[in-house]
């Protein structure tokens, strides 16, 4: 059975359910429950505080995981990420009163604040600036308010905790996060994990594109097919209506709307957006 670690709660947790779900994995419904066996896929999943899944995957305990990739490089264990999995995006930044430390060359001397050290022990080290690293689990906006460090660096989504505790970020991000799979690193996939990677793939390009389909005249076919390329080649099928074909292809679901609207200008009709729930490319 391929053994697969789940963020159990937090920033995480449902996103990545969510995606394991659309990719035909059963998931566990309740959200106490510490393990969730899919027989008919041969798979186990093993629900875990994000923090500790690059552990637990670099030991070698279980094959693959679910994580965030400032915790994989925070933890320092010999896993490597595998797949971008394109949610539970964030900035991993450096933040201060803005009178105070306002560049990472000022860094030197100061007490940094954090819940991922060893993500930040990291950075400073190849900056070559020494500071103290303070180590807290949470909360560590208030780490400044209440003098116990002078620099923050912390996850950074919209912005607003920090922006309530009256803190600027400064320099460049350390890291830009997402979720991400990993495995021990240089471990080689196995069949199971390949089948789940491909997978969790055709879920990220079921959610990056949908399905378009149009009718159009045999003769502007070309111009039609430059402007819907698709993957491979796009779909053509004869109409009963003579001169006329339809025609299929994928598009990026961000370009549909204007792609639709040069396909009528150039003579297209009935053109319809489909959804894909899944595939395999
Ligand atoms: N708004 C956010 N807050 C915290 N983490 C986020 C956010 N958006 C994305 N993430 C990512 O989620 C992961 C952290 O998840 P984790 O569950 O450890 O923290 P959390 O959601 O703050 O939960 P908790 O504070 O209860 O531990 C990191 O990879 C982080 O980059
Ligand atoms: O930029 P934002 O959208 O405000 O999100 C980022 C904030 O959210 C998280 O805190 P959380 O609420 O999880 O509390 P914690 O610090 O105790 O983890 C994170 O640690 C930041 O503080
Ligand atoms: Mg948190």
């Amino acid at each position: 059975m391929l053994r697969v670690a789940v963020p159990n709660k937090g920033a995480l947790a449902e996103s990545a359910a969510g995606m394991l779900r659309e990719a035909g994995y059963r998931q566990r419904t309740d959200p106490k429950d510490l393990v969730c066996r899919d027989e008919p896929n041969d798979i186990e999943f093993f629900y875990l505080r994000p923090k500790d899944i690059a552990t637990y995957v670099g030991s070698g305990d279980l094959d693959v995981g679910i994580t965030g990739r400032d915790l994989l490089v925070d933890s320092g264990a010999p896993a490597e990420e595998v797949v971008d999995l394109n949610f539970g995006r964030a900035t991993f930044r450096f933040a201060a009163r803005p009178d105070d430390v306002d560049s990472v060359q000022q860094l030197g001397g100061h007490r940094i604040a954090t819940a991922y050290p060893g993500l930040v022990e990291r950075h400073l080290a190849e900056l070559g600036v020494k500071a103290e690293v303070i180590r807290l689990d949470g909360a560590v906006e208030n780490a400044i308010r209440l003098g116990v460090a002078d620099v923050v660096a912390d996850v950074v989504e919209t912005g607003a905790t920090l922006r309530q505790a009256g803190l600027v970020v400064f320099g460049e991000p350390l890291l830009r996060s997402s979720a991400v799979v990993v495995r021990r690193a240089g471990a080689a996939g196995c069949a199971q994990q390949e089948q789940l990677l491909r997978r969790l793939h055709g879920v990220l390009v079921a959610r990056r594109y949908v399905m378009l389909a149009y009718d159009v005249p045999a003769g502007l076919m070309d111009r039609a097919s430059s402007l819907t390329p698709g993957i491979e080649s796009p779909t053509v099928s004869p109409l009963h209506r003579e001169g006329w074909v339809a025609v299929q292809a994928m598009v990026l679901r961000e370009d549909v709307h204007r792609i639709m609207d040069e396909l009528y200008e150039l003579g297209a009709r009935a053109i319809l957006v489909t959804n894909i729930h899944a595939c395999r490319l």
